[in-house]
């Protein structure tokens, strides 16, 4: 756990970049501190580490105040990732990775091993590992600086913007990598953002900060959505909250039939068993469907599943992709209903 208790950042000509700043960093989850430019999200991360030492209030790890602790003991055991990565431009990729071990003293042998092992747990080929990071692109060279940041296995990772200089396709890949790694993990992450999609999507806690350095709100995304604390946070988590909120409930409490169609249609099978499309009844062709995974999906996906199919209903499969069975437009009603979503009904 990492603790923030009145922190207040002063810089030397007047600005207050961050402002009596109290909240809890949970250990082995996601949080992260998402607000406008100049909100203070770098100053706050950076006093995680020392880079920048806070003017008044104390943070503590786990209990003991960080300035108890000398810098670069306190950085041995928090890995840092910012920005197009930060790596060294003269060295290989492989040894990029392996900074921190042989800052550590580890044998070369061993120091190469373990970058080469991070080097496949982020998703790189390990080809890669001869090359220099201007012969990588942009997004893999992100991956070799969570590799790098990983690699003495500290409890605590901090990332500033770690993926705002990619392309969508590649950030959006980045960001699935990150939540699977951290399945596996469990690191205590602190990550800064400016964008609120990012911060939803990541975030176990997602905290809100305005400019001045002020916490607007800390809490869960989908009780951010559902629940903003002021107009401040409202505006800044933009349009679609009710839609957005439902990416955070389980489709799994759908009813489903398993009647193979709905009155006037039915769902085509090929020979595994996987929808292909609707039907009419007495038309030939097919009509556009959508599939949601019953064990994996949220409503909202079954919604837009409903929603790109001409019966209004949804096809509900297995994890291999099989005909599960069908949601129907009352049973989704009676979902969105439970979860809140059509105001003034029930
Ligand atoms: N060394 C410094 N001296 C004076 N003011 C500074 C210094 N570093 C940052 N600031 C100011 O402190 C405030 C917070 O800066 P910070 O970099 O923490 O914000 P941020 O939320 O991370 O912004 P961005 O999203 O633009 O990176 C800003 O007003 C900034 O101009």
């Amino acid at each position: 756990m990492i603790t923030f208790e009145g922190v207040t950042k002063r810089y030397g000509d007047g600005t207050v970049a961050v402002d009596n700043l109290s909240l809890q960093v949970p250990t082995g989850a996601i949080t992260v501190f998402v607000g406008p430019s100049g909100c203070g999200k770098t100053t706050s991360l950076r006093m995680i580490n020392r880079m920048i030492d806070a003017t008044e209030g104390r943070i503590l790890l786990d209990d003991q105040d960080i300035r108890e602790i000398d810098p670069p003991t306190l950085r041995r055991g928090i890995g840092y990732v910012i920005q197009q990565a930060g790596l060294f431009p003269h060295r290989k990729i492989v040894d990029n990775v392996a900074t921190v071990p042989y800052l550590l003293g580890w044998d070369k042998k061993k120091a190469r091993a373990r970058a080469m092992e991070l080097l496949e747990r982020v998703g790189l080929d390990t080809k890669l590992a001869g090359r220099y990071p201007f012969q990588l692109s942009g997004g893999q060279q992100q991956r070799v600086g969570v590799a790098r940041a990983l690699a003495a296995d500290p409890p605590v990772l901090l990332m500033d913007e770690p993926f705002s200089a990619v392309d969508p396709v590649v950030r959006a890949s980045l960001q699935d990598e990150l939540l699977r790694l951290q399945a596996e993990l469990h690191k205590t992450i602190v990550f800064v953002t400016h964008d609120i999609d990012e911060a939803i999507k990541l975030g176990d806690t997602v905290a809100v900060m305005r400019v001045g350095g002020h916490l607007a709100q800390i809490a869960a995304p989908a009780t951010l959505l559902a629940e903003p604390a002021d107009a401040f946070v409202e505006g800044f988590l933009g349009k679609d909250r009710g839609i957005r909120r439902l990416s955070f409930v389980p489709a799994s409490g759908l009813a489903v039939s398993t009647e193979r169609g709905v009155p006037g249609w039915s769902v085509a099978l090929d020979e595994n068993e996987r929808p292909i499309g609707w039907r009419r009844d007495g038309a030939d062709g097919l009509q556009p469907f959508g599939t949601f995974d019953l064990k994996k999906d949220s409503l909202r996906t079954a919604l837009d599943a409903a929603l790109l199919a001409p019966p209004g209903s949804a096809i509900a499969v297995d994890g291999d992709g099989r005909f599960a069975g069908v949601v129907t437009r009352e049973a989704l009603d009676e979902a969105l209903r439970r979860a809140g979503q059509v105001p003034g009904d029930g």
